[in-house]
């Protein structure tokens, strides 16, 4: 996995928007749209309100989440809601174009995990799909030992008991995470420090869900100084 290295936490935002941008351009030119699965935590959000100025062709972006929060769908804890906050509400993309994954609202946790493997199948190809880590070295809400690091088969699971609340959520699998193009990992803090190194160590996928997790064309780990501190 190919690390980026920025000098902070407002760098690595900037430069990952700019690299964010460009691959958007190039990919609406080239195939008439892109397809991108979105992160929350606080990195992955700072990130889209850094996307509101961009010169973006919004209408033929198209985004879902490598996960959710399986909470109401106005709860402030749903990654689609602050995305919508941060970036979606002010930028022309078209309603049509947000596929968030289903909210708690009446259904099921196994039914919306059905709900979300058909929306991730309509999607077609995803080009980038971006991940946050946590010091545990999770990405999605695929925590260490759990289900979905290895299991193959299913592209959506859902979880009951994520260590971090709230305990329902959905997530991508690591097989839906390496279908996509790209798989970038956007990283800050020296609390990260030693989960990157694990990840890059080549530790198991059940001790490091993020060591497990790459692109068919491109996998970058793009970190801030903080993050980078560790000895790999
Ligand atoms: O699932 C969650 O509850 C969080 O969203 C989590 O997965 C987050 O994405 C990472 O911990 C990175 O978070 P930061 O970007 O805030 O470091």
């Amino acid at each position: 996995m190919r690390a980026v290295v920025e000098g902070d936490r407002a760098a690595l935002v900037a430069a990952t928007a700019d690299r964010l941008e460009a691959l958007l351009g190039e990919r609406i030119a080239a195939r008439g749209r892109a397809t991108i699965a979105l992160t929350g935590g606080s990195v992955g959000i700072e990130l889209l309100a850094a996307l509101v100025d961009r010169r973006i062709d919004w209408e033929h972006v198209v985004v879902t989440w490598s996960d959710e929060r399986f909470v109401a769908a106005d709860s402030g804890d749903r990654n689609a809601r602050q995305a919508r906050e941060a970036l979606l509400d002010l930028v022309p993309i078209p309603a049509a174009n947000i596929r968030e994954l289903p909210a708690a609202d009446g259904t099921s946790l196994d039914d919306a995990a059905t709900a979300a493997t058909g929306l991730l199948e309509a999607l077609g190809p995803i080009d980038l799909t971006l991940l946050g880590m946590g010091p545990d070295a999770h990405v999605a809400s695929l925590f260490p030992g759990m289900p979905g690091v290895r299991e193959g088969g299913a592209r959506i699971i859902p979880v009951r008991d994520s260590p971090k609340p709230p305990p329902e959520r959905l997530s991508f699998t690591v097989e839906a995470i390496n279908a996509s193009e790209r798989v970038w990992l956007i990283v800050a803090g020296a609390d990260k420090a030693e989960a990157v190194a694990l990840a890059r160590s080549g530790a198991s996928p059940d001790e490091a869900p993020a060591g497990a997790v790459h692109g068919t064309l491109e996998t970058l780990m793009l970190l801030d100084a903080d993050a980078a501190s560790a000895p790999a």
